[in-house]
C-alpha cells in the first residue's frame, strides 16, 4: 500500500485528488456548480497563501473587465488587483499542475473539452467587491468553466466578502461561499452571474477559467 501511495504521488493524480475530482465532475454533472470547503490540498493552499503574502504590491495590477482593446478599469464593477500566474514562482507551477489534472480528469469523465486554463492571485483589501457579472457571455467568450479557491485561514462571518452564487438571472438570493482557506468553488461560466461582496479585511484568493479552443480558419484566440 505504502509503495502504491508513493507511485501515486510520483506518478499522477493521488488517491485523494482522484476522489476530490470526481466528487466535482459529480456535481457538475447534477447542478452545474460545485463548491467543496476545504478541499484543497493543504500544502498547495498553505504554499499559495505564503506566496501571495510575499508578492510585493508592485506584481500586482488593478484589475479590470474584458480583455484586448475592450479592457476598461471600472470602479464601480470591480476595485480587487490581481497578478497573473504563468508558472514563475515554485507554487505558481505547483497551482497549475495540479489545475491540469483536474482538466484532464473533467475531459476524460465529462467530455467537456477543456482546452486551457488562465489564473491570477487576487487581492480584495478591506472595502474592495465586485459586483454582480457573468464571467462569460454565450457566444462571445471561450471561458466555460471557473474555478476560485480562497486562502484566507479564521475567516469568519463578520468578516465579509462572501462570493454569492446565483442560479440564473432572476435569483436574487443565491448561495453565499465563505472564503475559507482551502474552499473551491467551481461553476459553468456562461450559466452562473455572481458577485463578491465588500471584504471588511484582506481577502486572498486565485480565480481561474477553463477555456474551449476557438481557433478558427487560421484566426488564433489566444488564452489572455
Ligand atoms: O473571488 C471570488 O470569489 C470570485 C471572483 C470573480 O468572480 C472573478 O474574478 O471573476
Ligand atoms: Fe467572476
Amino acid at each position: 500500500m505504502a509503495a502504491l501511495v508513493h507511485f501515486r504521488a510520483a506518478h499522477g493524480d493521488s488517491p485523494t485528488d482522484e476522489t476530490l475530482f470526481s466528487l466535482i465532475a459529480d456535481d457538475l454533472l447534477s447542478q452545474g456548480y460545485s463548491i467543496r470547503p476545504g478541499a484543497l490540498p493543504c500544502d498547495l493552499a498553505d504554499d499559495l497563501l505564503a506566496y501571495q503574502h510575499s508578492l510585493s504590491t508592485q506584481k500586482y495590477e488593478h484589475a479590470g473587465i474584458g480583455r484586448g482593446g475592450d479592457f476598461l478599469h471600472n470602479d464601480f464593477v470591480r476595485t480587487d488587483e490581481i497578478c497573473w500566474i504563468n508558472g514563475e514562482s515554485e507554487p505558481g507551477q505547483h497551482w497549475l499542475d495540479w489545475t491540469c489534472r483536474l482538466q484532464q480528469f473533467l475531459n476524460r469523465r465529462l467530455f467537456m473539452g477543456l482546452f486551457s486554463f488562465e489564473s491570477h492571485f487576487a487581492h480584495y483589501a478591506s472595502g474592495s467587491y465586485y459586483k454582480r457579472h457573468y464571467d462569460a457571455f454565450r457566444g462571445e467568450t471561450n471561458r466555460i468553466l471557473s474555478l476560485v479557491t480562497y486562502l484566507n485561514p479564521g475567516w469568519g462571518h463578520d468578516d465579509g466578502g462572501e462570493m454569492v452564487l446565483y442560479r440564473d438571472d432572476s435569483d436574487l438570493e443565491g448561495i453565499k461561499v465563505v472564503p475559507l482557506h482551502g474552499t473551491l468553488a467551481l461553476f459553468l461560466s456562461e450559466e452562473f452571474p455572481h458577485e463578491v461582496l465588500p471584504a471588511k479585511r484582506d481577502r486572498y484568493s486565485v480565480a481561474g477559467w477553463f477555456r474551449v479552443n476557438t481557433s478558427i480558419a487560421g484566426k488564433i484566440d489566444p488564452p489572455r
